[in-house]
């Protein structure tokens, strides 16, 4: 399995510090994060929620090099991101990062392991023929694991919308990312499916991955060990939640709305 502990050197995984942001396209600016200070530890699931437009999205595009942020800095196992230039945080998001969409983004003429493979292929020098074999090894190891290898030859339009989430998944931690970050995968699934996606995503985590993700589901964010709750830009407030288990399910749920309804949600 893709493991983010082999560079332990003391950072959290993830940091950021007066984290802001403001779109430039109006006038006055719109300023939707307000100097968001928070860290991630290693093997941390977390998870952010908020209201409609409170900045969730912006919040995790912001430090993931998706977005440039307008002020503050972000930092990934201690180094500092926002000083990197456009080639160099491609690579650092190619390598360090995986995401995951509500969407796959799938290409229709590829079939799913060749999906899964691309950006595992796009990291691997040129000529480094080791590098990727070990690549098509790691994929396919990671379709095994995650139930999906019968499908690596299916089209992208001949797999059902929980086995195409997990393929994305496979995707996200193809290269080995330090952190993974998923924004709503589970968004366009219905139960079963959410719960097949929430499942991968828990024994993800499990094994070692940190994962920042952001939903607006309560059942998906009773997973986590830690959810930050975001208002107007503002982490007001956070709740720890510890190690889940299938038996704490439904007193995490509802622990997690009581919370939640206190705070407007
Ligand atoms: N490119 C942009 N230009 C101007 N404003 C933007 C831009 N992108 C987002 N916003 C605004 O920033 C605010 C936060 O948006 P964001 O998508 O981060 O919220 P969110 O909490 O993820 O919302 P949702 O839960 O609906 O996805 C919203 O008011 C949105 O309209």
């Amino acid at each position: 399995m893709t493991g983010t502990l082999e560079t332990h050197n003391g950072h959290p995984a993830l940091e950021c510090r007066g984290l802001t942001k403001a779109y430039r396209s109006t006038d006055p600016p719109t300023r939707v994060l307000n100097g968001i200070d928070l860290s991630v530890d290693r093997g941390e699931f977390l998870v952010v929620m908020g209201a409609s437009g409170s900045g969730k999205s912006t919040l995790l595009y912001s430090v993931s090099g998706m977005d440039r942020p307008t002020d503050g800095n972000v930092r990934l196992e201690g180094r500092d991101l926002t000083s990197l230039d456009d080639a160099e945080m491609s690579r650092v998001r190619l390598t360090r990062m995986g995401f995951v969409f509500q969407q796959a983004y799938f290409l229709e003429n590829l079939n799913i392991r060749d999906n899964i493979l691309l950006p595992a292929l796009k990291a691997v020098p040129r000529g480094d023929r080791a590098g990727r074999d070990a690549a098509i090894a790691r994929v396919d190891a990671l379709m095994e694991r995650f139930g999906i290898a019968h499908v690596r030859r299916h089209g992208v339009t001949e797999v059902s919308g929980g086995q195409l989430q997990r393929a994305s998944v496979c995707r996200a931690l193809a290269c080995g990312p330090s952190v993974l970050f998923a924004d709503e995968p589970t968004g366009a699934l219905n139960s079963a499916m959410t719960a097949e996606v929430m499942d991968t995503l828990t024994d993800v985590h499990r094994e070692g991955t940190t994962l920042v993700m952001v939903t607006h589901d309560p059942s998906c964010a009773a997973r986590a060990d830690r959810v930050v709750y975001l208002r107007d830009g503002t982490v007001v407030d956070s709740r720890r939640l510890g190690p889940w288990s299938p038996e704490e399910a439904q007193r995490r749920e509802d622990d997690l709305l009581t919370w939640l309804r206190g705070l407007g949600f």
